[in-house]
C-alpha cells in the first residue's frame, strides 16, 4: 500500500527499504515489488533511493542487480564500517551498469554509518568513491554497538560530529538518524532544531507527517530572507564600488556573510518561508 502511494507527500526523495524493515522470508517479494515500482512513470519524477541488504548477506548482490536495472538514483549502504565496504560495492555497480546499459557512474551512493567502527572511518568512507552524495548516521544499530541506548541525544553526540566533519571534509552532504516515535512531534522538532544547527542537511525520515515539520524546520524565517536580501543588495553596492569588505547597518558585511546570505535565499527557495 505503502508503495502505491509515498510519491503523494512530496518528501525530497523516497526511500524504499529492502534491508531491517523487511522479514527474513519477504526478502524476494519485497525487491520484486520495489523493482517494479522503480519504473512505474509515479516514480520517474522524484529521486529515489533504496536501502539494499549488505553485501556479506545473501540478499544484497540480488538487491543490488534488481535496482540497478530497474533505474535506481541511489543505493543506500547500510551498515557501512570501512571505504572496502563502499569500493565492493563500486566494484559491482560498474559491473551492472555496464551490464545493463547504463551509464557508468550514473548510480549514485549514500553509505550509512551505524556502528563504532564506521564512525572512526568516517573520513576514509566519505572520501571513498565519486558516486557518494552523503553519508546518514544510523542511530538503532549504533546504539548497540555503543552498549547505550537512545536517550536524549547525549548518546550520538561524538557520532554526529565525526560525521557531519567527515562530510563536509569530502565535500558531501550529512543526513541525521530517523526519530522513531511518529507521534512525538515535541521530540522530532527539538532534534531537528539541534541537528539544523549543527549543520546537517537534513534527516532519514520513517513516516509522512515528519515530512512537511522537517522542511518548516530548515525553510528560514521571512526576517532571515529579508535580511539575506538587503546583505546580497549591500554587497553587489559594494562590489560596485570596488569594496571588498561593506558594512550594513554598522555590521562588516564580507565573503561568509554574503555566502551564508545565499544559502538562506536557496533554502527559502528549495523550502519557503518558515511558518
Ligand atoms: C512508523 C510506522 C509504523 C507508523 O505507522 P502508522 O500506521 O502509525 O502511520 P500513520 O501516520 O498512521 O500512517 C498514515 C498514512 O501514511 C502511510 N505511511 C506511513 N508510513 C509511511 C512511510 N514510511 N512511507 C509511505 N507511507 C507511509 C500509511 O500507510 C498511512 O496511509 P493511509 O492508510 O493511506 O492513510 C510507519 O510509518 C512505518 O512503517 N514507517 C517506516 C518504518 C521504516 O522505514 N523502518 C526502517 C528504517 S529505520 C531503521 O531501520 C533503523 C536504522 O537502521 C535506521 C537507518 O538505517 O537510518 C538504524 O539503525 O537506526
Ligand atoms: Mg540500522
Amino acid at each position: 500500500a505503502m508503495l502505491s502511494t509515498a510519491f503523494i507527500y512530496r518528501p525530497d526523495s523516497i526511500m524504499f527499504d529492502l534491508e531491517d524493515a523487511v522479514a527474513l522470508r519477504e526478502k524476494d517479494t519485497a525487491r520484486l515489488l520495489v523493482f517494479h515500482a522503480l519504473q512505474h512513470p509515479m516514480y520517474q519524477d522524484i529521486e529515489t533511493v533504496v536501502r539494499i541488504n549488505p553485501l556479506n548477506t545473501p540478499f544484497g548482490l540480488p538487491d543490488l542487480e534488481a535496482v540497478v536495472r530497474a533505474g535506481v538514483d541511489v543505493v543506500r549502504l547500510p551498515k557501512t564500517d570501512t571505504p572496502e565496504d563502499i569500493y565492493e560495492l563500486e566494484r559491482h555497480l560498474e559491473r551492472i551498469e555496464l551490464a545493463c546499459g547504463r551509464e557508468v557512474g550514473s548510480t549514485r551512493v549514500m553509505a550509512a554509518i551505524e556502528s563504532a567502527i564506521g564512525v572512526i572511518n568516517a573520513v576514509a568512507i566519505a572520501r571513498s568513491s565519486q558516486r557518494l552524495i552523503g553519508i546518514a548516521l544510523a542511530a538503532f544499530d549504533y546504539v548497540m554497538d555503543m552498549q547505550t541506548e537512545r536517550g536524549d541525544g547525549t548518546e550520538l553526540f561524538y557520532a554526529r560530529c565525526a560525521v557531519l566533519h567527515a562530510a563536509r571534509a569530502a565535500g558531501i552532504d550529512a543526513f541525521d538518524v530517523v526519530w522513531s516515535d511518529v507521534n512525538d512531534e515535541a521530540g522530532f522538532l527539538r532534534e531537528v532544531d539541534l541537528i539544523r544547527k549543527m549543520g546537517f542537511n537534513g534527516k532519514s525520515l520513517i513516516n509522512p507527517r515528519q515530512i512537511d515539520l522537517l522542511h518548516n524546520a530548515y525553510a528560514p524565517t521571512q526576517q532571515e530572507v529579508d535580511h539575506a536580501k538587503r546583505v546580497i543588495e549591500a554587497a553587489e553596492e559594494g562590489e560596485r564600488n570596488g569594496l571588498g569588505v561593506v558594512s550594513l547597518n554598522g555590521k562588516m558585511i564580507d565573503a561568509p556573510i554574503i555566502n551564508h546570505a545565499q544559502m538562506v535565499l536557496e533554502r527559502a527557495a528549495a523550502s519557503g518561508v518558515r511558518h
